[in-house]
């Protein structure tokens, strides 16, 4: 059997081999002609997964390494017969870790606290579930936005946008992006939301570049509206609109999700959900792939706080190693995609074991997602 992967799955080759023959391609765009003979077809969020792929082809499965599945006509999988699993959840953290590390650093360079600010999550699925549960443990206020959530009777505070937009220091996004339907997210946040964020307010977008409507924020922010903004998602994508870039705080290439702890387990989600549908269940443990990180064992004096915190996020992942360089190469074609695929090794905060000899210290630390222990030295 054959099974095209995209090049920038890590372990795809590894892992697929052990089920059937495969070839690795580039996802944007796909060659076609590799199409042809292949069963399987195991994809990143830049591959349009449609009839136009699809029709006449013998392919039986389709994967995709990804949370988001904007990119997938699942209707006409559906129609076509073709079997189909995505990764939910399976670079969450990474996200979560990417937003922790740009409130550090816009917090230490305007000098606020972050426990004095309100931070709005839209959208609390995978990505705003575990925001919210490490932004608690830190003491930080949110609020909560999720009408799906809501509708379904899901136990959780949930409230309207509108209360976000007034009250929300921080407004982040992590929605999947529906162009259409009752919870259409297209464009949810428009130059109406966007101008009536609190002045000084921190506007984030970590989910799909058009839930920001990228015009009406250049407008915004040409007009002197004052609002911090990072983006990690643009409208379009590959080819963002550099003046928007030059007048955000930070930018970064559509990488929130790129740990090699998320990207490994997109690979081994998709991969068991592909060994269950030809009835060879396997189960892969992460671990057993992943290498030891570059640095992975500290001690940490005294009790924790932002400015700490900081440093120890900052020590495994700071987001302006992915900012710098997109400013560099931005509007050069061929150099956003250049930048995700020769992505240097990130590692998740749970790599760096942290040993700490105050208490409260520890079990904050655990609870942000550290590999952190309590250690008296008596
Ligand atoms: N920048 C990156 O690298 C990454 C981006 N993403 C994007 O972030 C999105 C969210 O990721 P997950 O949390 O893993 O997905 P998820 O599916 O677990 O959660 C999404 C949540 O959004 C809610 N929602 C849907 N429509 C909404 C609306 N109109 N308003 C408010 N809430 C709404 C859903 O009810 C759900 O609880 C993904 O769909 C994907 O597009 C995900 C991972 C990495
Ligand atoms: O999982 C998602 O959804 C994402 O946005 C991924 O992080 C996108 O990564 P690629 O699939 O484009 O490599």
């Amino acid at each position: 059997m054959k099974i095209l992967v995209d090049e920038n799955m890590p372990y795809a080759r590894e892992l697929f081999s052990r089920v059937g023959e495969v070839t690795a391609v580039a996802g944007r765009p796909i060659p076609v002609s590799e199409l042809a003979d292949a069963q399987a077809l195991m994809v990143r969020s830049v591959t349009k997964v449609n009839a136009d792929l699809l029709d006449g082809k013998d392919i039986k499965f389709v994967g995709t390494a990804t949370a988001g599945t904007d990119h997938i006509d699942e209707a006409y999988l559906e129609r076509a017969g073709i079997a189909f699993s995505a990764a939910p959840g399976c670079n969450a953290i990474a996200v979560v870790e990417y937003v922790f590390s740009s409130l550090l650093m816009l917090a230490e360079r305007d000098g606020f606290r972050l426990t004095d600010r309100t931070v709005g999550i839209v959208g609390v699925g995978n990505v705003g579930s575990r925001l919210q549960a490490r932004l608690q443990a830190f003491g930080v206020r949110t609020l909560l936005c999720d009408p799906p959530r809501a509708d379904r009777g899901d136990e959780e505070d949930f409230q309207p946008l509108e209360r976000l937009v007034r009250e929300a220091d921080v407004l982040t996004f992590h929605t999947p992006l529906f162009k259409e339907g009752p919870y259409k997210s297209l464009h949810l946040a428009d130059e109406r939301l966007i101008s009536a964020l609190k002045p000084g307010a921190v506007l984030i977008n970590a989910c799909r570049g058009p839930v920001v409507d990228n015009a009406a924020l250049l407008k915004c922010l040409k007009n002197g509206q004052r609002l911090s903004v990072v983006l990690d998602v643009w409208e379009p994508e590959p080819e963002l609109n550099v003046e928007l870039l030059n007048l955000v705080d930070i930018g970064t290439p559509h990488i929130a999700g790129y740990t090699l702890e998320g990207k490994a387990r997109g690979t081994t989600q998709v991969f068991e959900a592909f060994s269950d549908f030809i009835g060879q269940r396997q189960q892969v443990a992460l671990d057993t792939l992943l290498p030891a990180p570059e640095f992975g064992r500290i001690t940490f004096h005294g009790p924790l706080d932002q400015a700490t915190l900081k440093r120890l996020v900052h020590l495994v992942y700071d987001v302006r190693r992915d900012d710098a360089p997109l400013r560099k190469v931005a509007g050069q074609p061929g150099e956003f995609d250049k930048l995700r695929k020769n992505y240097q090794e990130r590692r998740e905060w749970s790599s760096l074991y942290i040993q700490c000899d105050d208490e409260s210290a520890a079990t904050t630390l655990q609870k942000l997602g550290f590999n952190a222990v309590y250690h008296t030295a008596r």
